[in-house]
């Protein structure tokens, strides 16, 4: 029987399975990211490295096997297995320059593009949500007190709203002095400690509001993200380890 090798990857928790080669199919995806019947992770990612290996085409897909345009904590695990100084992944939607230096995956994320949806009405609203494209659709609050937020019972409301044809990530963050609290419900893949983009899309989302003029440190379930907006696209900074490799049927 035909096997496919893999890596398994974690970043704040958020966990990948990454396999070199073409996207395999739909039931082939869910069964691999099913944490009894298959390896278990909220990512399945695949990429082909160019001649030169200087660029990888990615894609990523969720648990549900939709796929996603882009995945911030999957592209630092698969910059850190490359181990490579400089490479640009080329996604769905982006070309992302990466650095990789000192065990640590550097990533431009590009701009944050947002669009107005306060006039939408949501239920289980919490504030003015704002919707934020960083490769991939976002949907965030800011709050006064997160810890007063189930994002657990309000995500799946949010993403499934007929708003949002494709769905959408759900965030509420809380804005402090150098730090933003945040909490996401992924699309296709439900509650995770942590979402990279998100974090990029939050931050995005308070430079252009002019709440926050520098870097700030993202603090989610999984742990802390450094995340620096500036004029020529966002920077993403944070920790990613490989866990084991293997193969599956
Ligand atoms: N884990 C991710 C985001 C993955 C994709 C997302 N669920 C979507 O459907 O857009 C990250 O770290 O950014």
């Amino acid at each position: 029987m035909a096997t496919i090798s893999f890596i398994k990857a974690q970043a704040l928790s958020n966990d990948f399975v990454i396999i070199e080669g073409n996207p395999l199919g739909l039931e082939k995806i869910q069964h691999i990211a099913h944490r009894r019947l298959g390896i278990g992770c909220d990512q399945v990612i695949f990429f082909q490295r160019s001649q030169d290996k200087t660029v990888m085409d990615v894609q990523f897909f969720n648990a549900d096997g939709t796929e996603a345009e882009a995945c911030g904590n999957g592209s630092r695990a698969l910059v850190t297995f490359l181990a490579l100084p400089k490479i640009t992944l080329r996604t769905k939607t982006r070309h992302l320059n990466c650095i990789y230096s000192n065990g640590m995956a550097v990533i431009n994320m590009g701009h944050a593009l947002i669009s107005d949806v306060e006039a939408l009405i949501l239920s289980n609203q919490v504030g003015a949500w704002n919707g934020v494209d960083v490769g991939n659709p976002h949907l965030i609050a800011f709050v006064e007190d997160i810890e007063r937020i189930d994002i657990v019972a309000m995500g799946p409301l949010l993403e499934n709203h007929p708003t949002f044809p494709k769905r959408v990530n759900v965030s509420v963050a809380q804005l402090q002095a150098e730090r933003i609290l945040l909490k996401t419900w992924e699309r296709g893949s439900g509650y995770t400690g942590a979402c990279g983009t998100a974090a990029c899309a939050t931050t995005g989302l308070a430079y252009a509001k002019g709440l926050i003029s520098d870097s700030m440190l993202v603090s989610q379930q999984g742990g802390d993200l450094l995340v620096t907006p500036t004029e020529q696209g966002i920077w993403m900074a944070g920790p990613a380890t490989i866990v084991f490799k293997g193969e599956v049927f």
